[in-house]
């Protein structure tokens, strides 16, 4: 897929607000002066890559520029879809897409967890994979309602107890379940809450131990962060990463934001691959992952007859 593929629409606002203030610059002229280097730093901040990681690429482009002798900006903007690109943690598709495996889905309130959980159990199952679902979300009834929505919109098993149940127990069953069926993918919802809650992180690690104890697939933990809550989202992946030794990210709500760096800023600064991108609350709006179409998609075009 070319230079506007698959993330084009769904980065679409954060593209955006980098061309917004990268036109200013231009507008002056495609000149390296120490204006461009501050002001590329400052979009970069601005689209949420974070401050490390933005004076990291710039300071690197900087030195590039003048060793390469590049002509302009145009030249560095191109080069930066490249770094940004090279940027990311390596992908790793055992987790969703190939051979057998156990996913829970952890993350804090509203992230989208459950809906994220619904899309990627309509992917597997669409490319002929067959997937149970589990419900560790017993805290909330509606949560228990909504995954079996997504199970039946799906075409997947789903494995439920009761509001109130013990998260752990239900994990148990869900596996039996899939034991059972033969499946390839489980994929288990888990009740929102706040990375700052010790005690939560906590019955959060239990939950997780007790699914590794009782597996025989590989077992991935996958937090979802929402797209919208910027930075903090680094914070939060830190957290859990910490606590439960995450095996990727899955970004949601990139669709209403401008802030889709953060996707880039916790897969450099944290070692931790993205496995797939929100775009819309729709059944089919997650999108596979390509570090390439998400420089592409997040920076834009720049050339001298556009600016
Ligand atoms: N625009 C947009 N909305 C999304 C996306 N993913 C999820 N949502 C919406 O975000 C809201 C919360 O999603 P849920 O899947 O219920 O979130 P959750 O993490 O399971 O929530 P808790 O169970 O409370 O922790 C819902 O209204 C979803 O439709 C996305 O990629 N884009």
């Amino acid at each position: 897929m070319g230079l506007f593929g698959r993330f084009t629409e769904g980065l679409q606002r954060s593209r955006e607000r980098f061309k917004e203030q990268m036109n200013v610059l231009l507008d002056r002229g495609p000149d390296l002066d120490d204006e461009f280097w501050d002001g590329l730093e400052e979009a970069l901040i601005l689209a949420d890559i974070g401050g490390a990681l933005a004076s990291e690429l710039v300071l690197d482009l900087r030195d590039t520029a003048t060793r390469r002798a590049l002509p302009d900006a145009y030249a560095v903007l191109d080069l930066l879809k490249e770094r940004i690109a090279d940027s990311f943690s390596e992908p790793r598709p055992e987790v969703f897409d190939e051979g057998r495996s156990v996913v829970l889905f952890v993350g804090i309130n509203g992230a989208g967890k459950t809906t994220t959980c619904g899309k990627i159990a309509k992917q597997a199952r669409d490319s002929g994979r067959s997937v149970v679902l589990g419900s560790a979300d017993t805290f909330r009834a509606a949560a228990i309602e909504q995954l079996e929505v997504w199970a039946k919109r799906a075409g997947v098993e789903i494995c439920a107890r009761e509001r109130g149940a013990d998260p752990a127990s239900v994990c148990y069953d869900t596996i039996e379940r899939a034991e059972a069926l033969d499946a390839d993918l489980v994929l288990i919802d888990t009740a929102g809450r706040l990375h700052t809650s010790a005690d939560l992180m906590r019955e959060l690690g239990k939950v997780v131990g007790v699914v590794r104890k009782r597996a025989d697939a590989p077992v991935h933990t996958v937090l979802v962060i929402d797209a919208t809550t910027g930075q903090n989202g680094l914070n939060q992946a830190r957290e859990f990463h910490s606590a439960l030794d995450l095996d990727g990210v899955v970004v949601t709500k990139l669709d209403g934001t401008a802030k889709g760096g953060i996707a880039l800023a916790v897969s450099h600064s944290l070692g931790l691959p993205v496995l797939k991108l929100g775009v819309g609350e729709g059944l089919d709006d997650l999108k596979p992952f390509d570090a390439r179409e998400y420089a592409d998609a997040l920076i834009g075009s720049f050339d001298a007859r556009s600016a």
